[in-house]
Order: structure tokens, then sequence, then C-alpha cells
């Protein structure tokens, strides 16, 4: 909002995401055990961990899908609920999509869904590449294909932070390679784009900032260059895994 005195400073636009000691304990088991995060906007942020590290359960608490045991999160400046969360678009796992459905017909079903006008479809479809395919059964497409729809149904409504839940699970090294040329071009349409991940290689090429995440706690935050032990990113990343106890859940 502009303000209605010229000249008056305007205070900083506030991060696309910030998580401040976030917990999540189930039982005696604590998922998430004080997680800090800090997304800037129109960044790619890399969250980082092993096989039971809290990722899903971060990302499902701040898609309002889990209540988390106590913390906060901040979307935009507002805390999640409706408001906040018509910023957001989410792909979390494998795309749930209809096999007899072309994916013109998944984007409208979509578009009358989210109560999005439909010229909004072709330009989602045009963002993912996918614009030649848009009449052919979604049951014919590949899997690449389908993360790419499904990328599609996710940036439908527009959204200003787009949360991906390990986005190259199941694809060949060209579907990866088309992935992170999505990913890369959202961010420069200014999109923040939240990406889980449990391999290093995944983000590394992507990703401007990270988070690793090891048995729910923040391990470490910041570039990638600043994870590396001896100039060696990945070295950093195991010798942070170990230090953690990583191989005890
Ligand atoms: N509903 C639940 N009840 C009890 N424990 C749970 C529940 N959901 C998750 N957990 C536990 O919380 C921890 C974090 O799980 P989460 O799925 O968030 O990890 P993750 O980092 O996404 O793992 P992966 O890479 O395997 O998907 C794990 O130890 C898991 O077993």
């Amino acid at each position: 909002m502009s303000s209605p005195f010229p000249g008056t400073p305007q205070p900083p636009a506030a991060p696309a995401l910030v998580i401040r000691r976030l917990h999540k304990h189930y039982g005696a088991h604590r998922a998430l055990d004080g997680v800090d995060l800090t997304a800037g906007r129109g960044e790619v942020y890399g969250l980082l961990g092993p096989n039971g590290a809290g990722k899903t359960t971060l990302m499902k608490a701040l898609l309002g899908l889990q209540r988390p045991t106590s913390g906060d999160i901040e979307i935009f400046g507002r805390a999640v609920g409706r408001e906040s969360l018509s910023e957001v678009g989410a792909l979390i796992e494998v795309p749930g999509l209809w096999p007899a459905l072309t994916g013109d017909e998944t984007l409208r079903v979509h578009a009358r869904l989210r109560c999005v006008p439909e010229g909004w479809i072709d330009p989602a479809l045009r963002l993912v590449g996918m614009t030649g395919a848009r009449t052919r059964k979604v049951g014919t497409y590949s899997l690449g294909m389908r993360w790419r729809l499904g990328i599609a149904v996710a940036l439908l409504a527009r959204p200003r932070l787009l949360v991906l839940d390990e986005p190259t699970n199941g694809l060949d090294p060209v579907g990866i390679r088309e992935m992170r040329g999505i990913i890369r071009s959202l961010a420069g349409e200014g999109v923040t784009v939240l990406i889980a991940s449990h391999q290093l290689a995944e983000v590394a090429q992507v990703c401007d900032r990270v988070q690793v995440l090891v048995a729910g706690r923040t391990r470490y935050e910041g570039s990638l260059a600043g994870l590396a032990a001896d100039g060696d990113v990945e070295a950093g990343f195991f010798r942070l895994l170990e230090a953690s106890d990583a191989g005890v859940r």
C-alpha cells in the first residue's frame, strides 16, 4: 500500500515466509523441534534433510493441513489462514490427476473449483511448457508431464509462494533439467519457491538458499557455499548429517 505522505519511509516488505521456533510433537516424538526459516521474496529455498527429518510435516503445517504444537508461521507477513493461504500453491508428492481428462479439462475443473477465470489457464500451461500437450488425455502423459501439469494446477490461482515436495522424484535426467528450468523461470517472475528434498544434488543447482533439517531441528540455514567444508559442499552436508546423528530415526 502506498503512503498518503510522500517521502515517508516505507516499512520493508515482509519476507515470503517466516517460521519461528516451530514444534510438532506426536506424543513424546518431536517431528519438529524448534525450526526457524526465512525465505525472501523471489527466492528459491531448499529444505534439505534425510528421511524422517520433518520436511513434509513442516510443509503441511505451513499449508494449514496440520496444526503445530507451538511456534509461528507467517506468509507475506500474515499468520496461516484463509487469506494468507490464497497466496500459496502447493504440490506435495506425485500429483493426483484424473487419467480420462485432458490437460485442458483438468485445469478447467480446477479453475472452476477455485473460482479462477479460465483466461488464467493459458499462462499456467505456458509457464510449465505444456501448451502442446493440452488436448491429450492425462492417462497418456509421462511422469514428467504429470508433474508439470500438477505444477500448472498449483500455479493456476497465481500464487506468490509455491511449495514443492520432492519435485524431481522419479524423473529422468531430462525431466530433472526441465523441472529446474521451470523453477528458475518462476523465480524470475517473482514467485518464491520452497522445495523439500533429501538430495543435495537436486537443490544445489536451483536454490538460492538452503536449510538443513535433521531430526526436526534446524542445523543450518544460509547459502550453499556456506555449507561447504574445505570448499566442498557435499562434504559439508554429510559432515552436518553425521554430527547430528541422522541415522537415529
Ligand atoms: N502422523 C504421525 N504420527 C506419528 N509420527 C509421525 C506422523 N507423521 C510423521 N511422523 C514422524 O515424524 C517424523 C518426520 O516425518 P516427515 O514425514 O515430516 O519427514 P520427511 O523429512 O518428510 O521424510 P521423507 O523424506 O521420508 O519424506 C518422522 O519420524 C515420522 O515418522
